[in-house]
């Protein structure tokens, strides 16, 4: 890595597993990672209906809390049966008053579908949008996709959000029964990455 400027990244997250896949795809570049959660920065309210417009709202609130390069992620799944819904709502269809639960927000997907008489199989694609500033405030972004479908009861105990019911297209396990090595070949934030680091080498 010869960007001096991006030795040190803030992930501007407060999503321990998106971390984590950040800080494996990162480390061949050789580029450490802290993030938004570890920093104890405050969450921003994600008010856009867009994924690149939420991934701005993070990364514009790490790059001004912090002054130090940022990545940041907005990221979800469109389900073909539910015209595309959660997607921008992946997030808050898992909401509970006591936080998070993924279970909750999976179990509703799933009788959204039946309800809907959706055929099978059950398509859907995740969505990664990564935005990249810089303190001065330049910015790229960089998308990815990965095209799957959705399966009934959920299966595996790795990853996190929605991995147990998402089986990536030319697989026939679900992210979550994948090891992180394997998930990170191939994901949307995978893809996603590859086109920051092509664009960085
Ligand atoms: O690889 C993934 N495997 C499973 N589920 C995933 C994945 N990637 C995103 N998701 C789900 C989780 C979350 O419900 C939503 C993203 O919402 P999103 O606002 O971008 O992330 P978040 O609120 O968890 O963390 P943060 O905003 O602090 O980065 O999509
Ligand atoms: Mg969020």
């Amino acid at each position: 890595m010869t960007d001096k400027v991006l030795e040190t990244l803030v992930i501007a997250t407060h999503n321990r597993g998106k971390l984590e896949e950040f800080a494996a795809l990162l480390a061949p570049l050789g580029i450490r990672c802290t993030s938004a959660g570890e920093l104890g920065l405050a969450e921003p309210e994600e008010t856009e209906s867009s994924f690149v417009g939420n991934a701005r709202i993070k990364a514009v609130a790490a790059s001004a809390a912090t002054g130090l390069p940022v990545l940041a992620d907005d990221s979800g799944i469109t389900v073909d049966g539910l015209d595309g819904a959660p997607g921008v709502y992946t997030a808050d269809w898992a909401t509970t008053p006591n936080g998070r639960d993924f279970m909750q927000a999976m179990t509703r997907t799933w009788r959204e579908l039946e309800e809907a008489g959706a055929p099978e199989p059950r398509l859907a694609q995740f969505h990664c949008t990564l935005i990249l500033r810089r303190p001065d405030g330049q910015e790229q972004i960089f998308e990815g996709v990965a095209p799957g479908r959705l399966v009934w009861p959920p299966r595996g105990e790795l990853g996190h959000g929605y991995d147990p019911m998402f089986i990536p297209d030319g697989h026939d396990r679900t992210y979550a029964e994948m090891a992180p090595e394997e998930k990170n070949a191939i994901s949307h934030r995978a893809r996603a990455f590859e086109k920051l680091a092509a664009a960085l080498a």
